[in-house]
């Protein structure tokens, strides 16, 4: 009987040995025998690197129409996947997510062990997912979102009043300048209960401009990304610099947590709880890796993430869409017609009103196809092997994703330069991953956790700028020769900064905020 049962059990483990071995040198064969996707020819060392030229996104996409939606590309020593068609898009978020969540961490991003902390940069496991959980779960969600909506009115009244200041005082004003301290005050206030920075004051200054650094740091292409021998040598400085302003951002933020720590232990608490409290009173579950608590590091480099993530993005969208309407002034009446019937001439736009106003919202999705913000998103990661549209690709290929081709093909979008928001009025197309042609915010696993934030940040933002002000252009520009290039960095920003002139447009009740 025993024998009998040692012979079924030994039986067993050999099938499965064997079985195990087969499917193994199957996925091996496969992989050995399909090919990597086309690509250019690269030079010896350096690969690539010259196909990216200045503006990857657009050399990419001249790429893609060469070599087809999927492209390979040795950047150095870096091996590379470019895909840039709604198909292929929709097959790695559909079929590879959880392959490619992975994440590829530049030098720029190790400065003080930043990558150890970030939800952004952090490599798929228990303690990304543990950020995760608490963004979605204690932070965007719907209800959490709607507590905040006060301080959102707030900051955006402070922006225009400071807008209209300025301009009474300087005739035309740099838009994004206002946008990004009025973004940069609405996650202070959501996560440390703070207004940071004013145009007047110094205050926070030091930790917006450090934090502007590090998004320039982190956005300027680094030759010891692509050969890992050249680390050492920080060849361009980056590193060095970027953990000069990393460090002193992490000490500013560190400060708050510190006061706040110690304002807790003497029971002096805020009546709404903020992200810093959900934070520290946070408690893992320790299970599968999850580790039972945030180290205040991490927690200070969270709260930079934060920051980061949001400021540029949104500053950048919604100067976009200014730059749009001002060269297109029949969408910005039409815009302005509709404020004024849905929320009405003379009050102030509320969240609530997003819902009704549909050409605004067609307005910014326009924008997004356009000019998304994060153009190939954050790049991405194989995390093991995997045979993805018939090409082998190995484990530890970074992939761009590049949304901003995808947003102008002629294949997905009629007549796709066109700024024309009424495309979206007559489809349910949105950003929330859903729909591969249009995917500005990613989709997926890594798809942007501030969504839902930056969807009403947006809206709010836009709505009750354009139902504040007339705008026009400085006396010298006209729409036709606006200067519509692209920079680059983290975010894709407008080369050549908005100026603006303003005037009041609601004299009366509307402008609270002015007053
Ligand atoms: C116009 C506004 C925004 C746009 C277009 C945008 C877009 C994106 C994109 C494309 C990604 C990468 C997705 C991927 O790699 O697949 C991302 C990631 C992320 N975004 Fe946003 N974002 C915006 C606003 C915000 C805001 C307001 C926050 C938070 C306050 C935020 C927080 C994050 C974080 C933490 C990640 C990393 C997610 C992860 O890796 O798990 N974003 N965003």
């Amino acid at each position: 009987m025993e024998f009998t049962f040692a012979l079924v059990v030994s039986s067993g483990i050999c099938l499965a040995v064997a079985l195990f071995l087969i499917t193994a040198t199957k996925k091996k064969n496969e992989l050995g025998a399909r090919k990597l996707p086309p690509g250019p020819p690269g030079w010896p060392i350096i690969g690539n690197l010259f196909d990216l030229g200045v503006m990857p996104h657009v050399s990419l996409a001249s790429l893609s129409k060469r070599y087809g939606p999927v492209v390979w590309l040795r950047l150095g020593a870096v091996n590379t996947m470019v895909l840039s068609s709604a198909e292929a898009a929709m097959d790695m978020f559909k079929n590879h997510d959880l392959t490619f969540a992975g994440r590829n961490i530049t030098e720029a991003m190790r400065a003080c062990s930043y990558d150890e902390g970030s939800m952004a940069l952090g490599q798929y496991g228990p303690y990304w997912r543990m950020l995760r959980r608490i963004c979605t779960t204690e932070l965007f969600t719907n209800s959490k979102i709607n507590e905040t909506e006060h301080l959102r009115m707030k900051c955006i009244d402070n922006m225009i009043r400071w807008m209209w200041d300025a301009s009474l005082e300087q005739g035309s004003i740099q838009l994004s300048r206002f946008v990004s301290l009025m973004s940069f005050n609405v996650i202070s206030n959501v996560m440390l209960s703070e207004d940071l920075v004013d145009p007047q004051t110094k205050g926070g200054d030091e930790f917006f401009t450090s934090i502007s650094r590090t998004t320039e740091w982190g956005g300027k292409p680094n030759v010891a990304d692509f050969f890992p021998l050249l680390r050492w040598l920080d060849p361009q400085r980056i590193k060095k610099n970027m953990t000069r302003d990393v460090g002193h951002a992490l000490d500013f933020a560190s400060a708050f947590i510190k006061k706040r720590i110690i304002d807790r232990k003497n029971n002096i608490r805020n009546t709404k709880m903020d992200f810093l409290d959900v934070m520290l009173d946070f408690q893992g579950n320790q299970k599968d890796g999850e580790p039972a608590d945030i180290s205040e590091k991490n927690i200070t480099i969270m709260i930079l993430e934060l920051f980061t993530a949001s400021t540029d993005t949104t500053t950048s969208t919604i100067e976009w869409v200014i730059t749009e309407l001002l060269r297109n002034p029949s969408v910005m009446r039409t815009l302005q017609a509709e404020l004024d019937q849905v929320v009405g001439q003379n009050k102030r736009i509320e969240e609530v009103n997003i819902g009704d106003l549909h050409y605004l919202q067609a307005v910014v999705k326009e924008t997004l196809r356009l000019h998304p913000p994060v153009p190939l998103l954050v790049p991405h990661r194989a995390m093991e092997d995997v045979i993805f549209m018939g090409y082998s690709v190995p484990k530890n290929t970074q992939i761009f994703l590049n949304v901003w081709a995808i947003g102008r093909d002629p294949s997905c979008w009629d007549d796709p330069l066109s700024f024309k928001p009424e495309r979206f009025l007559s489809s349910n197309i949105d950003y929330k991953g859903h729909h591969f042609q249009f995917i500005p915010f990613g989709a997926g696993r890594r798809m942007c956790v501030g969504l839902p934030l930056a969807h009403r940040m947006l809206h709010l933002t836009l709505g009750s700028l354009i139902h504040s002000f007339e705008w026009a252009l400085e006396d010298s520009i006209v729409p036709e020769n606006m200067d519509m290039r692209e920079r680059l960095g983290i975010t894709l920003r407008k080369a050549d900064p908005l100026k603006v002139v303003l005037k009041l447009r609601l004299p009366q009740e509307n402008s609270d905020a002015v007053k």
